[in-house]
C-alpha cells in the first residue's frame, strides 16, 4: 500500500516536471544581463501566438537562456546553443528541521526564504513536520497494546492526519496531492493496525513507521513550491542511493551513497532542472533493502552527505535558534550564539550531546571540506554559526558547554597486581564483543573509569540485560562498580588553555559544593569532560556559563600574563 502511495506521489511529481523553471532561468540571467523578464514575456507571448506545447516551450526556453547567457543574440532571435556551464549546477544544500516546517505558515516562510537566494541553486532537505516523529513513535507504542479496533482512536494518529491534511489544504495544493497524502495516512493507519495485531514494534518497523513523517513533509513542500511557480521535485532518500548499514534506528551511511546520490541528483538537474526536495533522516539498509533511519536528528547528516556527494559550496542547516549556542538555551536562557566553530569542535559538541547537531553530521562536511552554516529560519538575519576546517583560536578560551544526562559510569579496578600488561586491552575487548561504545575514559595502570554511550542502549530491557552481561564479563578480571544517574559536562574550547579553564571550573564547582567524579581530557584538544551527579548537573552548567561567558574572561587571562603568571600550554608543563 505504501509503495502504491509513493508511486502515486512519484507520478504526481513527474507531472510537475513539465512546468517551466523560473528560478533556474532567473539565476542564469541575473549573472549575465538581467534580461529574464523580457525573455519570459517574449516566450509567453510567442507561446500563445503560435500555440506551442509545453515541450516546445521548454526547449525554446532553454535555448533562449543559453543564448542570452552567451550574450550573442537579440531578444527575438532563437539560437541552438547548448550550455554546459558549471555555474548552473546545484550550489548549496539547505536543510530545514521540524520546527522550520511545522505548519503551512512555516512552509510558506521557508519557501520565501529559499527564493530570497535567487543566485543559489539549492538542494532542499526536510525533516518531518514539527513533532511528527515523536508522535509517530508514540502512536506505534500505543498500537502495541491498544488492540486493532482501537488504533483509529489513537490521539497521535489523529493529530498527524489532521496536521498533514490541513497543511496541504491551507497551502492550496491540488486534489491529486491531497489524495496522495490521504493515501499515505491510510497506509500509516494500516501499519499501526499491523503493529496492534502483532503486538510488537521491531526496530525495523519503527523505522518504516517514522519514515512517513519525512515522506509526507517533502511531498507537501515540493507540491507547494510547484504551486507558486518554482519547479521542485520530491525525492525519497531511500530511492536515490542513500545506502546504509542495517542498524535500524541508528544506521550509518555507506560510501556507495555518495556517487549514487550525485549521479541521480546531478543527472536529473542537468536534464530537467527542478529544485530537489529530499527526505532527511532516511536511508535503505544495504542487506535488508528496508527503510532505515540515521538516528534522531539525522536530517543534518543527510544534508552534509548530499553536500559531500555533490561537492557543493556550502551546507546550511536551518533551525529554531540563532546558531550553535554557548549552552542549551533550555538549561540557561543567557546562552549566546557562537559565531565560528571548527569541524572538530562541532563534532565533539554534537557527540557529547548538544541536540542542535546530529553527532555524525560533521563527518561528510569535514571529509569534503565544505563549510556548514547553522542558521535560524525564524530569524534569517542573524549571522548564525559558521563551521569550517580551521578558525582563529588566539582569542578562544571556552566555546560551548554541553550536558549529557542519565549516563552510566563504570569504575573498573584490576584484581591483578601492578605491572600486569594487557588489562586495558582485555577491558576494551569485552566492550567490543558486546558492541557497547564508550564516551569518556580516565585510566591508571590498574583502574579505569569510563562512561557508556547511551545511544547503543535503546530500550529499558536491553539496557539491564546488556549491563548485567557486561558486568559479568568484566568481573572475570576486575572489581566493577556500576554508577547510574551521572551527567557528563563537556567543555568545548581551546584546550591549549586548559590550566585557565580548569582553574576556573574547579573554583566554580568548589563554590557550589560540587564534587567531580571523573575528569577526562581527550586527545582532540577541544574537549574536557567532567562527570557529576545528575541532580547537580544543570546547576553546574548555569554556574559555569556565568563564569565563562558572562564575565570578561579574556582580559582576566591577559591580566594573569601581565602579573607575571605566564600561560604555559599543558603539554609543556
Ligand atoms: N548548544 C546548543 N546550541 C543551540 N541549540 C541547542 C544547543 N543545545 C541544545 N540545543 C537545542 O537544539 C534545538 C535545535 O536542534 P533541533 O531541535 O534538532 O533543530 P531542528 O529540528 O530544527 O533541526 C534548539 O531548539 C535547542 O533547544
Ligand atoms: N524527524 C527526525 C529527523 C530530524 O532530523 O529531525 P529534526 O531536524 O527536526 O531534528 C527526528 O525528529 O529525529
Amino acid at each position: 500500500m505504501a509503495m502504491a502511495a509513493q508511486s502515486v506521489a512519484r507520478s504526481h511529481a513527474a507531472s510537475m516536471n513539465s512546468l517551466i523553471h523560473p528560478i533556474s532561468l532567473r539565476n542564469s540571467l541575473k549573472k549575465k544581463k538581467n534580461r529574464f523578464d523580457s525573455c519570459r514575456q517574449f516566450l509567453c507571448k510567442k507561446r500563445k501566438e503560435e500555440n506551442w506545447g509545453i515541450k516546445g516551450l521548454k526547449a525554446r526556453c532553454q535555448r533562449r537562456v543559453d543564448a542570452i547567457v552567451d550574450q550573442n543574440v537579440e531578444d527575438d532571435e532563437m539560437s541552438g546553443l547548448d550550455s554546459d556551464d558549471d555555474t548552473n549546477l546545484l550550489s548549496i544544500v539547505m536543510k530545514f528541521g521540524g520546527s522550520s516546517v511545522a505548519s503551512a505558515e512555516r512552509m510558506r516562510e521557508v519557501a520565501d526564504l529559499i527564493l530570497s537566494f535567487p543566485e543559489e541553486r539549492p538542494v532542499i532537505v526536510l525533516s518531518a513536520m514539527g513533532r511528527t516523529t515523536n508522535k509517530l513513535l508514540l502512536a506505534g507504542e500505543k498500537a502495541v497494546c491498544c488492540g486493532v479496533s482501537h488504533v483509529s482512536a489513537i490521539e497521535e494518529l489523529n493529530f498527524i492526519k489532521d496536521l498533514h491534511l490541513r497543511t496541504a489544504e491551507q497551502l492550496g495544493l491540488d486534489s491529486s496531492m491531497i489524495s496522495v497524502i490521504s493515501f499515505m495516512l491510510n497506509d500509516l493507519e494500516q501499519l499501526l493496525k499491523g503493529i496492534a495485531m502483532m503486538k510488537e514494534l521491531t526496530l525495523r518497523t519503527r523505522d518504516y513507521l517514522v519514515s512517513f513523517g519525512e515522506c509526507m513533509s517533502t511531498r507537501i513542500f515540493a507540491a507547494y513550491m510547484n504551486t507558486i511557480g518554482s519547479k521542485a521535485r520530491q525525492y525519497d532518500a531511500f530511492d536515490i542511493g542513500f545506502i546504509t548499514t542495517d542498524d535500524f534506528t541508528n544506521a550509518d551511511i555507506l560510501e556507495a551513497t555518495y556517487p549514487a546520490v550525485a549521479k541521480k541528483l546531478h543527472g536529473d538537474w542537468t536534464s530537467d532542472p527542478a529544485i530537489p526536495v529530499i527526505t532527511g533522516f532516511l536511508g535503505k539498509g544495504w542487506k535488508t533493502r528496508a527503510v532505515t533511519t540515521l538516528g534522531r536528528g539525522g536530517s543534518d547528516l543527510t544534508a552534509t552527505a548530499i553536500g559531500k556527494a555533490l561537492g557543493l559550496r556550502e551546507i546550511q542547516v536551518w533551525k529554531d535558534v540563532d546558531g550553535v549556542l554557548t549552552c542549551d538555551p533550555s538549561i540557561h536562557p543567557k546562552a549566546e550564539p557562537v559565531p565560528y566553530l571548527t569541524f572538530e569542535e562541532a563534532a565533539e559538541l554534537a557527540y557529547f550531546g548538544a541536540q542542535v547537531l546530529h553527532p555524525q553530521s560533521m563527518r561528510p562536511a569535514r571529509e569534503a571540506d565544505i563549510p556548514v552554516r547553522v542558521k535560524n529560519s525564524y530569524n534569517p538575519q542573524a549571522p548564525g554559526t559558521l563551521i569550517t576546517k580551521e578558525r582563529d583560536l588566539s582569542k578562544a578560551v571556552l566555546t560551548s558547554i554541553v550536558l549529557k544526562s542519565n549516563i552510566t559510569m563504570l569504575d573498573i579496578v584490576s584484581t591483578r597486581m601492578l605491572g600486569q600488561y594487557g588489562f586495558l586491552a582485555k577491558v576494551f575487548s569485552i566492550f567490543e564483543d558486546l558492541g557497547i561504545s564508550v564516551d569518556s575514559v580516565a585510566t591508571s595502570e590498574v583502574s579505569i573509569s569510563l562512561t557508556l554511550d547511551p545511544s547503543k542502549l535503546w530500550t529499558r530491557d536491553l539496557i539491564q540485560q546488556e549491563l548485567d552481561h557486561m558486568v559479568e564479563e568484566l568481573e572475570k578480571i576486575a572489581v566493577v562498580r556500576l554508577l547510574r544517574n551521572k551527567s557528563i559536562i563537556s567543555l568545548i574550547g581551546n584546550v591549549e588553555r586548559s590550566s585557565l579553564i580548569l582553574e576556573k571550573v574547579f573554583n566554580v564547582l568548589r563554590k557550589n559544593g560540587v564534587n567531580v567524579q571523573m575528569i577526562s581530557q581527550g586527545a582532540s584538544k577541544v574537549n574536557i569532560s567532567l562527570v557529576v551527579h545528575d541532580s547537580e548537573a544543570r546547576k553546574c552548567v548555569r554556574a559555569l556559563h556565568s563564569a565563562f561567558f558572562e564575565s570578561d574572561l579574556l582580559s582576566e587571562f591577559n591580566a594573569g600574563l601581565q602579573n607575571g603568571l605566564p600561560f604555559v600550554p599543558v603539554e609543556n608543563q
